[in-house]
């Protein structure tokens, strides 16, 4: 048999855990986030309408007008120390925790699904570090195909340019997993005794997706339920003391209900007057928790009569929500390391 004329290069065989959430601009700028809505609005797991129908809509009114709006929404939230959106700031600093958990025993990076840094460029540096074997961990605790598969189908499609693969495994979804719902529910209790008064209402603000893409068999809003139900008992509330709504609809077609700005009009009009309000399908906060519940929800609740609103912050990289993290990663690297 013929010889190759070299053998490939065979680093020290390490294990590694890519941390992956969903990109976000590099700037708060028009240009910076035209970008960026380019590269996410344009993945068809996130908009099913066939290409010859979406990309004029996309590459016409929605890249001319929505970059401006969300600019300024980004300029809101943008984390001007390091220069940066606040979920990177996050995500680094909840894969350097990871890190720190893990020592020597498993490479761990972070990389967003759309924007910089890349899933390609990740998976390339962990290979070129020895990796051959790669936990692939997308931090939405629910699943949707819009969010989740649309991470590892980018993944996958990078490790499609290997010539020599690591083996990979993908972390589940986690949106009923006993420590996910013990670290939310202790950061609402913590949050919640460090109030000076007591919510009449709990609200779970979920993203929500199309209404169409659940009718087609995408379990998301069922998993946003269940978590909300685990979370109440959990705590021991009493039923219907924790309502479920879902935020970020986008354009004209019908998505998930009830949309969080109408239950809030709702509520005030049911006569609550003191609300706390989380984001349990945010790993980390990000523009839809910092801007669009604290700023926009805060603001449409009070001007409707609303007295008192607290916004409950994500687990982000607090002590309860990085052991969790890790015990969820842990799951997945059973046997590997
Ligand atoms: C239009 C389709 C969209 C679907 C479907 C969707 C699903 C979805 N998104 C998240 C998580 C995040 N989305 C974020 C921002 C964001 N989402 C959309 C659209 C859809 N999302 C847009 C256009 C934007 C950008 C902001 C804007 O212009 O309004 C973010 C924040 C990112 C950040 O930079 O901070 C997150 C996180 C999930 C979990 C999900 C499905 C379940
Ligand atoms: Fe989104
Ligand atoms: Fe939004």
């Amino acid at each position: 048999m013929e010889k190759p004329a070299s053998h490939p290069k065979i680093a020290t065989p390490r294990t590694g855990l890519l941390i992956i959430n969903l990109g976000t601009p590099e700037a708060p700028t028009y240009g910076a986030v035209r970008k960026y809505l380019a590269e996410f609005l344009g993945d068809p797991r996130v908009i099913e309408t066939p290409r010859a129908l979406w990309l004029p809509i996309l590459y016409g009114p929605i890249l001319t007008f929505r970059p401006a709006r969300s600019a300024k929404a980004y300029a809101k939230v943008w984390n001007r120390e390091k220069n940066e959106s606040p979920l990177t700031t996050i995500t680094r600093s909840q894969a350097e925790k990871l890190a720190e958990k893990y020592g020597d025993n498993v490479l761990v990076d972070w990389a967003y699904t759309y924007g910089t840094p890349s899933l390609k460029e990740k998976l390339q540096a962990m290979k070129e570090a020895g990796c051959n074997r790669i936990v692939l961990f997308a931090l939405f605790p629910q699943y949707s195909a819009t969010s989740t598969a649309a991470a590892y189908d980018k993944a996958f499609k990078a490790l499609a340019e290997l010539r020599w693969q690591p083996a990979v495994r993908t972390v589940p979804a986690y949106y009923d997993n006993a420590d996910y719902i013990a670290a939310l529910a202790s950061s609402v209790q913590t949050d919640l005794d460090q109030l000076s008064w007591k919510p009449v209402k709990l609200l779970a603000s979920y993203h929500s997706i199309p209404k169409a893409y659940w009718d087609k068999g995408d379990p998301y809003p069922c998993h946003c339920m269940k978590t909300s139900r685990l979370l109440s008992e959990k705590l021991g509330l009493n039923s219907g003391y924790l309502e479920t709504s879902f935020q970020s609809r986008v354009g004209p077609a019908e998505w998930v209900g009830p949309y969080t700005d109408n239950k809030v009009e709702e509520l005030v009009e049911s006569g609550v007057t003191k609300l706390a309000v989380l984001s349990p399908a945010f790993a980390s906060d990000c523009l839809e928790s910092l801007e669009e519940i604290n700023m926009e929800l805060r603001e449409t609740f009070l001007k409707a009569g609303g007295t008192h609103f607290h916004f409950i912050p994500c687990l982000n990289d607090s002590d309860v929500g990085m052991t969790m993290l890790k015990s969820v990663a842990d799951q997945e690297l059973q046997g590997w390391v």
